[in-house]
Formats: C-alpha cells, structure tokens, sequence
C-alpha cells in the first residue's frame, strides 16, 4: 500500500458552520465524536444485496489511497433488509469540526429558511387500527413461542405543497438534540424520478471504533417525554422497574455482547440507565470494548456493524423469523430505516448508528418511520402511542402537528 501524496495537519473547521455548509448532495454526519461533512464522488462502492460491504469498502479505501486520496473514508448508509439498497461513496473532500453544542446548531438554524411552516397533508401506512391489530398478530406469534420479541414499524407519508428543503431540518433536529448522531445522506438510486436525502437524529449507536475501542449503545424499552417534570419523574421510574420494559431491553443487549465478545479481549457491560431524547426516554446500555486484533478487517468499524445488524432493537430474537413476522406483518418495505448510516476509514475506524428517529425526502413527499419493540406483556395501544411519541422528533422539525 502506498502511503498518501499529501501529508499535512488536517484543516478544522467549526461545526456551525459544517451544518450550515450542508446541502443536498453531501453526506453530513455529526455525535458527540465529532461533525463531519463530505463532498463529491471520488469512488462508489460496490454495495450490491447479500455481499459484504465492509469488504467493499476495505477495497475501495486501499484503492483511493493508492490513487493519493489523503484519509479517504467510506460513507454513507445501508438498509435494513439483506435486499435494501445500500449507499456508499469514497467522497471526494471531506471537511472534520468539533462535536456539535447548542450555539452550533442554533446559529445554523437561524439562517434556515422557515419552510416548516408550509402546509402538510399527513397520511399513515398503515393505519393505526391495523398498526395495532399486527402488533396483536405479533403476540400471538410471541405466545406460540415462534419468537421472543419482533419490532414492528408504522410509516407516515407526508406530502407538502412544495418541494421540501433539507438543509433547514436537519439544522432544527442538531438544534433540538446536539446530543444526537445528526445525519443527512443522498440515498438517489439510478432510475428515481428526484433525489432522495435520507435524514434524522438516531439516538442509538450501533458501534463506535477508535483504534482499540469500541462501544455500542443499544437502547430498547422506552416512555414519551412530557411536557411536565413530576410526571416525566413517574415516567422514568416506571421504564426503570418495569419488568417487561427489562425483559425488551436485555434481549438487546444479550445479542450485541454476544456479537461484540468474540472480536474484543474484553468486554464491559454495565447495568442499563436512562437517557433521555426531547421527545422520549429510554432504557440504554453503553457497552465498552477493547478488540483483540484491530488490524483484522473483520473488526473495521464497517464490518462490526455488519455484525451486529440487525440487532433486536429494530429487528427481534431469533433474527430470522423476526424478520420473516415484520414482513408478514408490515404494508410497506423498510428501505432504509431501521438500517445503519455512518462512516469508516482506511484504519478501520469510524461510527455507524441505526437509523431511526429519521424520514426520507424527495420532491414534496417525505417518509417517517417509527418502530416499536413488542414482548410478551405488550399493549398493542401502548405501542401505538410509543410510535406516535417518537415520530415527533422528525414531525417537530417538519413542523406537523399530527
Ligand atoms: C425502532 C425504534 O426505536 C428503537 C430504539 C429505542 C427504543 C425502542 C423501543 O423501546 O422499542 C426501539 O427498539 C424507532 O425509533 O423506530
């Protein structure tokens, strides 16, 4: 391999303005890691269902930076389903700020334009009514012992009367939650009528890897937040003692040790905490690890991420036949919700969340998923309500009062 044409301090740059500098096209992603926006095209990888695109992607890095790319990384996003499509670029240029705080996104959002405010026709897929009647089906299949838990997804189509702008919302979602893994990705697939910008604020990191370490954040069990401080207060509490809430959320943290333990020469798993998001809370279980051979390209942040999808805090216990029930029991294909979007670099190094708490816009119509994970001790109604509560990370900064 040879070493880069070009080797200087990388330029910083601020994040404010990173998000500012977004527009459709580019891949912006930014966490408490750090921000990062990129451009162009410099290599696209082969991404094709049912290969390994961590392989691809291990190729496509050695290529660019025998090509003289300094720090190439591979980005982009991955659908859920082995046949999802899968969009993956060596950009071109890449520009890398500090984590996001509070004054960063607001004076992004500042200079966004007030788009939100145009009109929104809202249309669920599928209904509620049906929404719950498959959650019933699913307990059926859970009480018949086909699975253990299965997480079921309901979408929101909303159409606007004009095109809808990007750049504006994802200002308002870093804006609400600087915390969050903010990202905006070009998900356009030869053939579509427009371009297609997969974007959100997923709470959940699938696996972060920097040189020895990794950690992964699975979140399962979760209550709305509320408006008032005592009854957000009663809602914690119920999450933290709630046996079935424990019972969803352990089936999630079970497979990711698993998956993890293998590749790390140790592993932590501490007890599950609360966190919470602007429009929920949730069970959480940052789990730390340090790998056994980080040269190996099996442990590149790409392909640990691989490992790891689906994990059962979008899919369920046992994998298959969960997902062969979300395909019996939801109307319309995931596409890339309830996939992973991130980055990795020619070390291996990088950061991939699951894509949830996000929407998919082209032209004047833009698709929210939301998904909740049902156990044995489900309410169907609860459940319903839970989808509801987290669309409205995404509904908030489309500004719809649903
Ligand atoms: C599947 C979603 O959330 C997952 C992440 C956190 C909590 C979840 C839950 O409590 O069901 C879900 O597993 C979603 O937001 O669409």
């Amino acid at each position: 391999m040879s070493s880069p044409v070009l080797a200087r301090p990388r330029p910083q740059y601020d994040a404010a303005d990173l998000l500012t500098a977004y527009l459709p096209g580019s891949f912006y992603y930014s966490s408490p890691r750090g921000t990062l926006l990129a451009d162009g095209v410099h290599a696209a990888v082969p991404a094709a269902a049912g290969t390994s695109r961590a392989g691809a992607a291990t190729r496509a890095l050695a290529d660019a930076r025998a090509a003289g790319l300094a720090d190439p990384i591979v980005a982009g996003a991955i659908g859920f389903g082995p046949d999802d499509e899968a969009s993956l670029v060596v950009p071109a240029l890449v520009r890398r700020a500090p984590a996001p705080d509070e004054t960063t996104a607001t004076s992004a959002a500042s200079s966004a334009s007030a788009s939100a405010r145009a009109s929104r026709v809202v249309t669920p897929q599928p209904d509620p009514a049906d929404y719950v009647a498959a959650v019933r089906k699913a307990l059926l299949h859970i009480e018949t012992g086909d699975i253990d838990k299965v997480v079921l997804a309901r979408a929101l189509d909303v159409t606007a009367d004009a095109p809808v702008s990007v750049p504006p919302l994802l200002a308002r979602l870093a804006r609400a939650d600087p915390a969050a893994h903010a990202f905006a990705v070009d998900v356009t697939a030869p053939g579509d009528p427009a371009a297609r910008t997969l974007f959100g604020a997923s709470p959940e990191l699938l696996i972060s890897r920097r040189g020895r370490t990794v950690t992964a954040n699975p979140l399962a069990g979760s209550r709305p937040r509320s408006a008032d401080d005592v009854q957000n207060r009663a809602r914690i509490d119920d999450l933290r003692t709630a046996a079935k809430d424990r019972a969803e959320h352990d089936i999630v943290i079970r497979q990711v040790a698993d998956v993890l333990r293998p590749f790390c020469s140790d592993l932590d798993v501490p007890e599950p905490e609360v966190i919470g998001t602007p429009t929920m809370w949730h069970l959480s279980t940052r789990i730390t690890g340090t790998l056994a051979d980080p040269a190996d390209p099996a442990s590149s942040s790409l392909a640990l991420a691989e490992a790891l999808h689906p994990t059962p805090a979008v899919c369920g216990v046992p994998t298959t036949t969960a997902r062969d029930v979300i395909a019996e029991l939801e109307p319309a294909r995931r596409g890339y919700y309830a996939g992973l979007v991130g980055w990795t670099d020619a070390d291996g190094d990088g950061e991939w969340v699951v894509t949830i708490r996000c929407a998919e816009a082209s032209g004047r119509n833009v698709r929210v998923h939301a998904g909740a994970g049902i156990v044995a001790g489900s309410d169907p109604e609860a459940e319903l309500a839970e989808t509801r509560a987290k669309f409205r990370t995404l509904l908030d900064a489309l500004g719809v009062t649903e």
